[in-house]
C-alpha cells in the first residue's frame, strides 16, 4: 500500500497520459497497467469546453485518481496558476509541479520548484514536485512540505534510465515522504533497478507510449513494478569479489 498525504494505492506504478498513438491504444494501456495514478498535462486539458474533443475522453476517470501537472510551466507564477485552475476544474488537490528551466534537457528548475511547492502546500494542495537527483534539493522540498518527492532517473522523454542510482538511494534513504522515480524510464529493468533501490513508485510515459506494443509494455511495467518492489522487500544477498559453491560439503554426514 503506497500513500501519499491523504492518499493510498494499491499500485506503485503511475502513468502519464500523452503520447498514444490513438485514445483506444491509451485506454488498453493503461488498463494494462494496473495504474491507478494517471498523470496529463493540464495545459493540454480542454477544461472551458467540454463539447471540444478530450485527450482522457475513453476513460473511465472514476476509476483513476487524477494527478495533473503543470507541464509548460517555466516560472513558479505559471505553476500555480495551473495548479489553482486544475483544483478549480475539480480535477484533483493533487498536484505534481514540473517547472522547466532548459527546453533541450527538460531538466527542473529547482529553486523556482521548492518556491512553487512551498506556496501549494500552503494553499492545501497534496504536492508532488518533479526535481533533479540532488539529494539536497530533495530534503528541501520534504522540509518545505512536499507529499512526495519526485526525482528523475533521466530526462524525461530519453529512456535512458537510471542515470544515478547512487543519488537516487540517498533520496530514498533519507526521505520520510514517499520517492516516486519520475522519467527517463525506458525498459522494465529500469522499474526494476528503481524499485530494488527502495523507490516507493515509478512515473513513467514515452517507455509505454512510444513502445511497438504499448498495452504489452503496460503489462511488463506493472509486472516490473511488482518484482522490483518484492526483491526490495525480500532483501537481495550482498555481492562478493569471490565464489561460494552453491551446494557447500561442509555440515554434510560423512559415513
Ligand atoms: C507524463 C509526465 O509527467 C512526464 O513529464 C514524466 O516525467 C514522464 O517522463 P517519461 O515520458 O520519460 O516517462
Amino acid at each position: 500500500m503506497l500513500t501519499i498525504g491523504k492518499y493510498t494505492f494499491q499500485s506503485r506504478l503511475f502513468l502519464g497520459t500523452g503520447k498514444f498513438s490513438s485514445l483506444d491504444v491509451q485506454r488498453e494501456a493503461v488498463e494494462a497497467s494496473g495504474a491507478e495514478v494517471l498523470t496529463f498535462a493540464v495545459r493540454r486539458l480542454n477544461i472551458s469546453d467540454p463539447n471540444q474533443p478530450n485527450f482522457l475522453e475513453k476513460l473511465d476517470l472514476s476509476r483513476y485518481t487524477l494527478l495533473p501537472n503543470t507541464a509548460g510551466a517555466t516560472t513558479v507564477e505559471e505553476a500555480i496558476r495551473i495548479a489553482r485552475l486544475a483544483r478549480a476544474s475539480k480535477l484533483c488537490d493533487m498536484i505534481k509541479v514540473e517547472i522547466i528551466a532548459d527546453p533541450k534537457t527538460l531538466l527542473p528548475d529547482p529553486a523556482a520548484t521548492l518556491e512553487a511547492t512551498k506556496i501549494l502546500v500552503e494553499e492545501g494542495f497534496t504536492v508532488l514536485p518533479y526535481t533533479n537527483d540532488d539529494p539536497v534539493t530533495a530534503k528541501k522540498l520534504e522540509e518545505a512540505g512536499a507529499h512526495a518527492i519526485m526525482p528523475g532517473g533521466s530526462p524525461i522523454g530519453t529512456g535512458l534510465g537510471l542515470l544515478n542510482p547512487y543519488n537516487l538511494r540517498w533520496i530514498i534513504e533519507q526521505s520520510q515522504v514517499p520517492v516516486i522515480v519520475d522519467a527517463g524510464i525506458g525498459s522494465p529493468a529500469d522499474v526494476v533497478q528503481a524499485m530494488e533501490l527502495g523507490a516507493d513508485g515509478v512515473l513513467l510515459n514515452t517507455a509505454v507510449a512510444g513502445a511497438d506494443d504499448p498495452v504489452k509494455m503496460a503489462r511488463a511495467m506493472r509486472l516490473a513494478v511488482e518484482a522490483g518492489r518484492l526483491g526490495f522487500e525480500a532483501g537481495r544477498i550482498p555481492k562478493k569479489r569471490y565464489a561460494s559453491a552453491s551446494s557447500p560439503m561442509e555440515g554434510l554426514v560423512t559415513t
